[in-house]
């Protein structure tokens, strides 16, 4: 069986922690799993970190940053290129595919930034709807204090407004679209594992 599981969630909300756990405890139950992230490793993603996701000189186009719609359809392009080369063929291969962000991350955050979210929706149609997506839900004072300690931190992901509202469309989101599950990520990392672990089971194995 093929799976395809999402975490998502603000910035510092354990995503790639609990990605990570999953991943294990997928593979000691012998699965062939695939954990991958967004912005991916492809020049694609290097682009966005050098165009968006780079506080300095370097998302500067003529004087200025490069336009929310720019973002949004470089964040598009990156994933394209995430589901036809790695997602798409791994689930046809059988096996579990975990990924840190997909396009409820464009949803969530170029929605914060002013764009209009249906025409989000529209531009990441492409992209195969998940089994499962976990929202790891977190209050903005608790992941600025989880993320304050990082040495490379830039101004995109930085401002506690934003990430604010980012939450706000995520539980929005999680109105909208059924595969979306929000767990409290206030928890201690085990027991949000073991939250996971139960949605895992309760939705795919149908336990
Ligand atoms: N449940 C938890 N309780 C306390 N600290 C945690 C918990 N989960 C993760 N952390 C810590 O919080 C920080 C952010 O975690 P992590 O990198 O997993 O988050 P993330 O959502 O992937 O972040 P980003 O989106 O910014 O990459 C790390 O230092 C991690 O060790
Ligand atoms: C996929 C995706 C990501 N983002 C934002 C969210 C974060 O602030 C950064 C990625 O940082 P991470 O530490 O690697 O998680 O990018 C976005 O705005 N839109 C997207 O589609």
């Amino acid at each position: 069986m093929g799976a395809f599981i999402v975490m998502e969630g603000i910035d510092g909300a354990g995503k790639s922690t609990q990605a990570k756990l999953l991943a294990k405890w997928f593979e000691e139950k012998g699965y062939d799993v695939i954990l991958t992230k967004e912005p991916t490793d492809t020049a694609f993603g290097k682009l966005i970190r050098k165009l968006v996701l780079t506080g300095g000189r370097e998302g500067i186009i003529d004087g200025a940053r490069i336009s929310h719609e720019a973002e949004a359809l470089l964040f598009a392009a990156d994933r394209a290129e995430h589901v036809a080369k790695l997602i798409k063929p791994s689930l046809e291969a059988g096996k579990v595919v975990i990924s840190d962000r997909y396009f409820y991350s464009s949803l969530a955050y170029q929605w914060a930034r002013g764009l209009d979210l249906e025409w989000l929706i529209d531009l990441n149609r492409f992209a195969i709807r998940p089994d499962l997506v976990i929202l790891l839900d977190l209050p903005v004072k608790e992941s600025m204090k989880r993320i304050n300690g990082r040495s490379i931190k830039t101004e995109f992901d930085k401002i506690a407004e934003l990430q604010k509202k980012v939450r706000e469309n995520y539980l929005k989101l999680a109105e909208r679209f059924p595969e979306m599950r929000i767990v409290n990520a206030l928890a201690s990392v085990e027991d949000i594992h073991n939250d996971i672990v139960a949605l895992v089971e309760h939705e795919l194995f149908k336990k």
